[in-house]
């Protein structure tokens, strides 16, 4: 299995390859040259294993051979054994065809679990079969973060570095940052949002010196191998609804197209998904270019959503890849135009083939809060406000034939003040995170400024 650019000038690489580079060396993102399929057999067998033996198979036709069988089971086993819950994704009803898919009992109550915690393992592996050691730069919004500096942290052959922007996560992402004692964590509050740590990292990488000298890996999105991570959850939910002999549905709570880029890989994969529908919340440019065409940044709204934030969402370029027919040089064109311009203009074939996959809604704030308090109120099911615009999305695009699932992106318990403010209930964190509250926190602010940051990242790897 290779993998190539979506702008079509960096050469091919393996999965382990991919992996460890991040971004592409011409700006572009790592998809698979071909994907995989399984028949309805092979999904049908399905039913009945645990999340660890559906990950295997799921997963292995996407990894060659830098990693065995024997290795790679094991890695899953490893990255699964810490979750809260025994299904690792379990799924409650909350209405009659309306499920929702718990994917916040990881370590650090995200779904950004599900991949880090593999990747992690799958890092280390073969940072230590090669004897080489990487520098991991990630930017976040307060989950991917997280979920980074938990899954390598104490790792000997990694440094980790994460932006975040200063005063946008919420408290418990910021302490599940800033916490961790370990020396080769490093938690970056940047002057600015989500979008401008997510534009320095990609700077980075394409300033090669740098790239090259410090060996910069990345575990946003971006990189491939968190994205098939997410495959996964995709199949076992469908498989527990009755896929491949029943057709299930998907909303996703969305920001930087990564999840949901998931599911239409599943569906590409010949899981039978209906609608995959991309839930945004205030900060909704995904919805307006599915609606319109125009993908035009503007000003980012914070929110009671934080995580989604976002209005350069990286992994769109990978569906904008598919929807032009693989053309790496249209791809490279838009992506220019959106970095001088803010924006452009999605081709009418372009937007046909996008609309033949993703469906889309918004959720305001008031929506949100209404959602969360519905939901507590008539089900006993405390949502977290990722969640609620999940689910709020749903019910407007629920068809009665067909199950929805909405994925339930973060425990309500990260984001205590929205549930609070909409339900009354304070929801508590989980015991084993209890003290979280009293650690000391250690963190460095720092400016929106590419060579001040790689200055300080330099020090700090060469201390
Ligand atoms: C809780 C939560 N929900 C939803 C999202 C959006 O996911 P994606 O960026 O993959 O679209 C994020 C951030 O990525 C998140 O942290
Ligand atoms: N919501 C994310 C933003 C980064 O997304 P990623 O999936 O590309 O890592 C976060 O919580 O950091």
């Amino acid at each position: 299995m290779r993998y190539i650019s979506t702008r079509g000038q960096a050469p091919a690489l393996s999965f382990e390859e991919a992996m460890l580079s991040g971004l592409a060396r011409d700006g572009g993102l790592y998809v698979p040259e071909t994907i995989p399929t399984m028949s309805p057999d092979d999904i049908r067998a399905l039913h009945g294993l645990s999340y660890e033996e559906t990950a295997f198979r799921v997963m292995r036709p996407f990894v060659g051979d830098g990693f065995t069988d024997e290795t790679f089971g094991d890695l899953i086993s490893k990255a699964y054994a810490g979750f809260g819950h025994n299904a690792r994704a379990p799924m409650v009803q909350l209405a009659p065809g309306h499920f929702l898919l718990e994917l916040f009992h990881g370590p650090t109550l995200a779904f950004k679990d599900f991949a880090m915690q593999l990747i992690g393992q799958l890092f280390e592996e073969a940072l230590t079969r090669r004897g080489e050691r990487v520098t991991i730069v990630g930017a976040t919004s307060g989950d991917t973060g997280s979920a980074a500096i938990e899954a390598f942290k104490g790792l000997d052959a990694v440094d980790v570095f994460i932006l975040f922007p200063h005063g946008r996560v919420s408290e418990v992402q910021r302490r599940q940052m800033t916490t961790p004692t370990e020396a080769n964590v490093h938690a970056l509050a940047l002057d600015g949002h989500f979008d401008d740590c997510q534009a320095k990292l990609k700077d980075m990488f394409n300033d090669f010196a740098f790239r090259d000298e410090v060996r910069l890996a990345g575990v946003n999105s971006i990189n491939w191998a968190r994205v098939l991570a997410q495959v996964v959850y995709y199949f076992s939910a469908a498989v527990s609804l009755g896929a491949p002999d029943r057709k299930v549905s998907f909303t996703v709570p969305t920001g930087n197209f990564g999840d949901i880029f998931a599911g239409y890989i599943a569906k590409r994969m010949g899981l039978p998904i209906d609608r995959l529908v991309v839930a945004t919340n205030q900060n909704d440019i995904l919805h307006r270019c599915l609606s319109s065409g125009d993908y035009k940044t503007s000003e980012v709204f914070p929110s009671i959503s934080p995580s989604m934030d976002i209005q350069v969402s990286s992994n769109f370029e990978r569906a904008l890849f598919d929807a032009y027919g693989r053309d790496g040089s249209a791809v490279a064109q838009l992506m220019d135009e959106l970095k001088s311009g803010g924006g452009f203009h999605v081709s009418q074939g372009a937007l046909q083939g996008l609309r033949e996959h993703f469906e889309s809604g918004r959720a305001s704030e008031d929506e949100t809060l209404a959602t969360i308090r519905k939901a507590h109120d008539s089900m006993g099911e405390l949502l977290c406000p990722h969640s609620a615009i999940g689910v709020k999305v749903a019910d407007e695009h629920r068809d009665p034939a067909t199950p929805m699932v909405t994925l339930a992106t973060a425990h309500p318990a990260k984001f205590p003040d929205a549930v609070e403010q909409a339900s009354g209930l304070r929801p508590p964190l989980p015991e084993r995170m209890a003290d979280l509250f009293d650690r000391p926190e250690r963190v460095t602010r720092v400016e929106n400024d590419l060579s001040a940051l790689e200055t300080l990242i330099r020090e700090r790897i060469n201390k």
